[in-house]
This record gives C-alpha cells, sequence and structure tokens, in this order.
C-alpha cells in the first residue's frame, strides 16, 4: 500500500481515485459488443463467449439435468451454510416490506403509495475471478420476496463451458430457472435487448468487473433500468490504537483478493497502528492462495495517517467507499457522522465478510464514489412505487379553490375546468 501522511485537504481528490482503465478503450470495446449482439443476436454472443471465456458453446441455456448435476457436487456443509445465509438475507430483507399508510393530507383528500414488483428482470452473477454464489441470494432473495414473476440470470461459463455447481445450487434454491451461460458486456446486452435464446428484461442486477459496469449504463439507453453502478469492490477502513492489527489487515485483504482494479484504504491517527497493519498485510498475504490478485490490487490501495478520528471519517464521507469498517473504540458514537458509505460495520468482531455472506444485508453496493448518490441493493429495488388518491365530494370542495388558482397562474386553463366543473355540479346537487 501507498503510504500518506497527514495530505493537505487540496490532495484528498487525488487521494480518493480509484484504480481505472483506460475509459476510452473499454467504452469503445464495450459498445462495440452492444452492437454486434443486437445485430447478430446469438451468433454474436457465441463469438464473444469464444474470444472473452475461451469456451465455444452452441447453447448458452443450462439445462435441468445440468442443474440436477451441480446439486449433487456441493457438499452437505455448504448447502446448509447457504441456507442458513438465505434466511438471514430472507429475515433482513422482508424487515423492508412497507405498510400501506393513508394519509389524509387536507380533510377528504386520501393519498397513499403502493408497491408493485419489476414483472421481467435480469440478475448478473459475475465469475470472472470468482464464482460469486452468494451474489445469487443477494439478488434472488429479494427479487422472491417482491414477487418477481420473470427473472433470468447470466453468468460467465468456465473454459469447459459449465457455471459453478454452487450458483446451479443457490439459483435452483431460489427458484430461478432461466440460466445461461453467458457473461460480461455479451450478457447485459442480450439483457438490454433480446437475443434469439435470451429475453429483454426490465431491470439488470448485479455486479461485475468494469467491462459489466459499463454496460450497465449503455444499458439504460434501452429503456432498461439498473440497479446501481456495483463495480469493483472496495473497503475503508479506520483504526485507532484500540483496532486488532491482524483482524484490519484481514479485512483489507479480504476485498484486494477480489479483483486487480480493487482497492482498499486504510486511514488511522495513529501511525504505530498503521505500520502494525501493514506488517500484518505482509505477513497474511504470503498465506493468501489468490495472492498475486491481492497483491495488484494492494499497489492501488493507500494507507493515511490523519490527525483525528473525526478527521478519518470526514475524509472516508470524501471518498464514500463501498465499505466502511470503523474498527475504532465506542464505534456506535460515530454512526451519525457517517454520511457517504455503502454499508458500515462496527467495531472488531463486525467483519466485512460477514455482510458478503450471511449476516442478512445486501452485499450488492455501490462504488466507485457512487454511495455519495445511490443506496445499496434493497427490497426497495425490485418494485415500482405507484401513487394512488381517493378524493371525495368534501376533499375537493376543501382543496378546488387551489387548484384553480394555481392552473390559472400557469396559464392552464384545461387543468382548472377539470376542477371547476365538479365544484359546480357540486353546487348545483345542493
Ligand atoms: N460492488 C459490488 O456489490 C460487488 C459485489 C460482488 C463483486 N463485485 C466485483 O465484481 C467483479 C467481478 O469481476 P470478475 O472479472 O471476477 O467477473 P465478471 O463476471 O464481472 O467478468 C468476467 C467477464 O468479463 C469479460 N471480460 C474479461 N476480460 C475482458 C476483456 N478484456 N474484454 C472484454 N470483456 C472481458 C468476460 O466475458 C468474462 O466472462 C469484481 O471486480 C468484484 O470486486 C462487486
Ligand atoms: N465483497 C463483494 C461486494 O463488493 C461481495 C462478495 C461476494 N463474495 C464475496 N464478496
Ligand atoms: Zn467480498
Amino acid at each position: 500500500m501507498k503510504q500518506y501522511k497527514y495530505p493537505n485537504i487540496t490532495d484528498w481528490k487525488s487521494l480518493c481515485e480509484r484504480p481505472l482503465q483506460n475509459q476510452e478503450n473499454l467504452s469503445e470495446q464495450v459498445k462495440s459488443v452492444f452492437n454486434e449482439v443486437k445485430i447478430k443476436g446469438d451468433k454474436a454472443l457465441k463469438l464473444f463467449t469464444e474470444k472473452f471465456d475461451g469456451v465455444f458453446l452452441n447453447d448458452f441455456k443450462v439445462s435441468e439435468t445440468e442443474i440436477e448435476e451441480a446439486k449433487k457436487l456441493v457438499s452437505d456443509e455448504l448447502k446448509s451454510a447457504i441456507e442458513t445465509a438465505s434466511e438471514n438475507i430472507r429475515k433482513f430483507h422482508i424487515s423492508q416490506q412497507e405498510e400501506k399508510k393513508i394519509v389524509e393530507t387536507t380533510e377528504g383528500v386520501f393519498c397513499w403509495r403502493e408497491s408493485r414488483a419489476i414483472e421481467n428482470i435480469g440478475i448478473y452473477i459475475p465469475g470472472g475471478t470468482a464464482p460469486l454464489f452468494s451474489t445469487v441470494l443477494m439478488l434472488g432473495i429479494p427479487a422472491n420476496i417482491a414477487g418477481c414473476k420473470n427473472i433470468t440470470l447470466c453468468s460467465p461459463p468456465d473454459e469447459n463451458g459449465k457455471i459453478n455447481p454452487a450458483i446451479l445450487f443457490a439459483a435452483d434454491l431460489v427458484g430461478i430457472k432461466n440460466i445461461f451461460k453467458v457473461g460480461g458486456s455479451q450478457a447485459i446486452a442480450a439483457l438490454s435487448f433480446g437475443t434469439e435464446t435470451i429475453t429483454k428484461v426490465d431491470k439488470i442486477f448485479g455486479p461485475g468487473n468494469q467491462y459489466v459496469t459499463f454496460a450497465k449504463q449503455l444499458a439504460l439507453n434501452y429503456n432498461v433500468a439498473i440497479d446501481i453502478p456495483a463495480g469493483p469492490s472496495e473497503v475503508l477502513v479506520i483504526a485507532d490504537e484500540s483496532s486488532i492489527p491482524s483482524f484490519v489487515a484481514s479485512d483489507l485483504l479480504s476485498q484486494a483478493e477480489h479483483g486487480t482494479d480493487s482497492q482498499v484504504i486504510l486511514l488511522s491517527d495513529s501511525e504505530t497502528i498503521i505500520n502494525e497493519i501493514n506488517v500484518e498485510i505482509d505477513r497474511q498475504l504470503k498465506e493468501l492462495p489468490r495472492n498475486e490478485i491481492a497483491e495488484i490490487a494492494l499497489q492501488n490501495s493507500k494507507s493515511i495517517l490523519l490527525n483525528s478520528i473525526d478527521e478519518a471519517i470526514e475524509f472516508s464521507n470524501f471518498y464514500a467507499p463501498e465499505h466502511l469498517i470503523l474498527s475504532i473504540e465506542n464505534a456506535e458514537n460515530f454512526t451519525g457522522k457517517i454520511t457517504n458509505a455503502g454499508s458500515v460495520f462496527l467495531g472488531n468482531y463486525s467483519p466485512e465478510s460477514a455482510g458478503d455472506y450471511a449476516s442478512g444485508t445486501n452485499h450488492t453496493l455501490p462504488t466507485n464514489g457512487f454511495a455519495k448518490n445511490y443506496s445499496g441493493v434493497s427490497l426497495d429495488s425490485f418494485v415500482k412505487k405507484i401513487t394512488f388518491q381517493n378524493i371525495t365530494k368534501n376533499g375537493i370542495k376543501n382543496i378546488g379553490k387551489t387548484i384553480e388558482l394555481m392552473a390559472e397562474a400557469e396559464e392552464l386553463i384545461a387543468h382548472k375546468n377539470a376542477v371547476s366543473v365538479r365544484l359546480k355540479y357540486l353546487e348545483n346537487e345542493n
């Protein structure tokens, strides 16, 4: 990790930059994938799958036999862990259901909102660096609770043309039947406008690398909504003298191992603790099987010595991390000061991995500073809210004059008349 001491506030912007690939190449490449898939459909998907995933597939759809075979390959222990995580994710997301609340804004004027599921959704499950079967739960469970009718899942095939068995087990557990072995920007293109085998969806969910994330931005051009820009994982840890260096190092490494384009940030008011954490990172890194990836991610990463924990929180709000860990004394006392973060973990015993897998919160979160203006995925992401109103005779009498005056001031006389005819009718009734 690059080390910085007491940076000037004018340098914060450059310190908050994420590692980005050459955006121009990336955008050109993804745009051309979209064009090809739009024109050639499945034929283009086959070509890109061969090019980017190194396997030629004649048929992308995962068959029922493949699902049954895959389920046999998942150990009972892992199945039971997935079930435990699912229960917690379900509990937390069910708690997000809102009761219909009818508000009488003026006497006789009743307004309320009702949720309706988004019917056709696409779920992208990353599979490049690691087969993220946990993401199936994070997206499939709230989609079920919301009542989404048609769920299409896309995930890249491995070099043998298969999807990881645990992804298929998790998909089966949450009742997803339409599963396609297509990854990267070509999968997002297929979900955006459809091909011969993949049906267009109304909203695309799921994290992915920079190609997938950019492709999701393009999807917006085809009347498809997206959940959030959920790109390369990141974590920011604020540590003080009370933190345990081996714990903090393990949290930083847990996100560094996601990909070479991940970034982790350590902030502290203690140089001693920064040094101890760095020693721990070096020690734990040697023992990690995927240490080449984490090592590159650490080159993009920074440890920064600041004057106080309050200043560290100010920096964190400016950075807007996907995950924030407060490894500081009395962490609960600082929550009110956090203004920008995807998901926050308090104290020494709330590792970020808990949120990734099993505590119940959603791990699909905004990255790259988007925590300033996006929330993570929740039950709300799978529904639209429709407003309703019911105005009684008395209600229109009470609010009518207000509407007439405002409509007239906007010179929209037909609007005014829609109220006036009713008021006159009611006058004649009496
Ligand atoms: N923000 C979140 O909520 C969240 C959650 C989980 C994972 N993540 C992130 O998701 C990402 C997953 O990335 P991944 O790469 O492992 O899997 P991925 O499935 O997103 O990407 C793999 C696909 O990218 C395409 N690809 C690879 N190289 C390419 C190239 N040079 N040109 C065009 N396409 C190419 C291929 O089609 C491949 O199938 C990681 O960065 C991880 O940090 C984020
Ligand atoms: N940390 C990732 C979100 O940035 C989610 C994940 C899935 N599996 C492990 N981690
Ligand atoms: Zn993770």
